[in-house]
């Protein structure tokens, strides 16, 4: 399978990271990414070769990286080199509906959205898979297999995506935001930047660990927390300061970002 990534920015490179760690060769993998010393940099880490978008369209699949803004500038000049061709079109731009994706392909052209997030990067990414109208079974088959080799996939429905940006997509940007308060915390408390870094750092892979037992997230709280205890007293500062309902706020924020970006 011929792969296209367009855009080689942050979330780009992360999947075509995690694309070549899970055994994707190089050669079946290209890039369209306009910044020149951004091309170069992706060529020389990856060995993936430099497209223009007429080539991109004669991919099996073309992977839209882009900003959201960008991608209605990106449609147009890939449908223009579409005649002939008919790859995959998958877009992973937040707040960009289906709707809009297909009104600027030609009619019937197979298009997948798709909200990934940056753990891809080590095989661990999260992501919401929306199918669009044309596309077949084996095609949504096609787009899980790519985000299933990076970390686990769901299929959704596209009204249940903005809320699935608030926790999986926009979500570990929450979580590397607590570990970088937490690493300050530790300074505070007179350890060093890099024994803070160590002590947090293993702490978040050690408790996502437990997470994926399944064991609920209040139980395992719960367990943490003896009686009259130094984690009750740190819970009970997050209490007063409202940051459950901050974090309720933000997921709420994000969301409805996404709804706006959208309309
Ligand atoms: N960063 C993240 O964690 C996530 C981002 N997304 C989505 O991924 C998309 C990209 O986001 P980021 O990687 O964060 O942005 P970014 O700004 O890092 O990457 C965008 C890339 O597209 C390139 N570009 C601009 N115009 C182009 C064109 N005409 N043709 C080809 N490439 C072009 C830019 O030079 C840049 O390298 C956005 O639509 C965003 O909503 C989705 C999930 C997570
Ligand atoms: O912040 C954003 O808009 C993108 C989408 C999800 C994560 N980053």
């Amino acid at each position: 399978m011929r792969l296209t990534l367009v855009g080689a920015g942050a979330m780009g490179e992360a999947l075509l990271t995690g694309w070549l760690g899970a055994g994707h060769a190089p050669a079946d993998l290209a890039v369209v990414e306009p910044v020149r010393e951004r091309a170069d940099a992706i060529q020389a880490r990856h060995g993936v070769r430099a497209v223009d978008l007429a080539e991109a369209a004669r991919s099996d699949v073309v992977v839209l990286a882009v900003k959201p803004h960008q991608i209605a500038g990106v449609l147009g000049e890939l449908a223009g080199g579409l005649a002939g061709a008919a790859p995959l079109i998958v877009s992973i731009a937040a707040g960009t509906p289906v709707a809009q994706l297909e009104a600027a392909l030609p009619e019937g052209t197979a298009v997948v959205r798709v909200m990934p997030n940056t753990p891809a990067l080590v095989g661990q990414g999260m992501a919401g898979i929306v199918p669009g109208t044309a596309a077949s079974a084996d095609q949504v088959d096609t787009v899980r297999g790519l985000m299933d080799a990076v970390g686990r996939s769901v299929v959704i429905a596209e009204k249940q995506i903005d809320a699935l940006t608030a926790l999986s997509g926009s979500g570990p940007a929450y979580l590397f935001y607590i570990a970088d308060a937490m690493i300050e915390g530790g300074v505070h408390q007179g350890l060093t930047r890099a024994e803070a870094t160590e002590l947090v750092v293993q702490t978040f892979v050690g408790s996502a660990a437990l997470l994926a037992t399944g064991t609920p997230a209040a139980a395992l709280r719960e367990q943490v927390t003896s009686p009259a205890g130094t984690t009750a007293a740190a819970l009970r500062e997050l209490d007063e300061r409202g940051v459950r309902a901050a974090f309720l706020a933000a997921v709420e924020a994000c969301a409805e970002r996404g709804r706006e970006m959208s309309r």
